[in-house]
């Protein structure tokens, strides 16, 4: 029997785009299954990039754990577009506006401001290779040539990395990154041997000394139209490189992440929009869903 009235609040909302779930696992014990994952992103209404599992807060969480499961099932630890989603979720049922968030990878400190922007603390960047984590023992993160199988242009066989909790290989391209077909070979290089984590490889182009337009093909979840970890990566690698300064404006089509990365205490600071879509429930243990 559906006792759907046992079910989790469910509701679907984007991040410029990037199509999240956020779904309210407070007050109960049971977890968000990578089996619900996989039926939600099989149905074209609840096709996803990210959900947000929310659980109740605990002594080292204040405003609750999150925890961040991919479309294909697996488990990434950031996701800044997600985190502004679940913020605007909750300041629409309570005008909260502060948040202090733990997920796997750490802190995620976020604050809405009175235009509805929404501010999200990332945390340090990491670039030393073995925490990315990369293989091949490459030294230094800043230029380096991905071994073989890689594409014939040679833009796309020399990247930066970061990891912002998550791995990403940031490859900085001459021309729009529209002219560049990642969805027929993001999969080679989100499986290549050179991440044993995988990763999400984004192409930048940037624009200006504060700007940059961003591509990604997303770790478990393929082209997406935004990815708020990757913008905070390309920012900072783009800065850490010198082709920017420590502010840039991401650009993805349906619009800009602010980025910042803060020189006092090494923070990368995302500010962008999250809007919402639609409410319904899920059974969080089958996937099963209305709205
Ligand atoms: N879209 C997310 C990133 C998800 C990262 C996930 N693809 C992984 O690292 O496995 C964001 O806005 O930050």
């Amino acid at each position: 029997m559906n006792d759907r009235e046992h079910w989790a609040p469910l509701t679907r909302m984007n991040g410029l785009g990037n199509k999240i779930l956020v779904i309210d696992m407070r007050g109960r014990t049971d977890k968000v299954t990578p089996q619900a994952a996989i039926r939600l992103n099989a149905h074209p209404d609840t096709a996803f990039d990210q959900i947000m599992a929310l659980y109740d807060p605990r002594e080292d969480a204040p405003d609750g754990w999150i925890d961040i499961l991919n479309s294909d099932g697996s488990m990434a630890q950031a996701c800044g577009n997600g985190t502004r989603c679940v913020v605007d979720y909750l300041f629409s049922a309570d005008g909260r506006s502060h948040f202090d968030f733990r997920t796997i990878a750490g802190a995620l400190v976020a604050d809405r401001f009175e235009d509805g922007r929404i501010s999200v603390d990332m945390g340090p960047p990491e670039f030393a290779w073995e925490k990315i984590p990369l293989s091949g023992s490459p030294g230094d993160t800043k230029h380096i040539a991905l071994s073989e199988p890689f594409e014939p242009d040679p833009a796309l066989q020399r990247f930066s990395a970061a990891s912002m909790g998550n791995p990403h290989a940031v490859f900085f391209v001459p021309r729009d990154v529209d002219s560049y077909d990642l969805l027929a070979f993001g999969p080679r290089y989100e499986h290549h041997p050179m991440f044993p984590e995988r990763a999400n490889i984004s192409l930048a182009q940037v624009t200006s000394p504060s700007s940059l337009s961003l591509k990604t093909f997303e770790r478990g979840a393929g082209l997406t139209l935004a990815c708020g970890s990757a913008a905070c990566a390309a920012a900072v690698t783009a800065a850490r490189t010198g082709r920017t300064g420590r502010k840039v404006s991401v650009y993805v089509p349906a619009g800009a992440l602010e980025i910042d990365w803060r020189e006092d205490d090494d923070h990368v600071i995302m500010t962008g929009p999250a809007e919402h879509e639609w409410s319904g429930r899920v059974d969080p243990n089958t996937g099963e869903w209305e709205r």
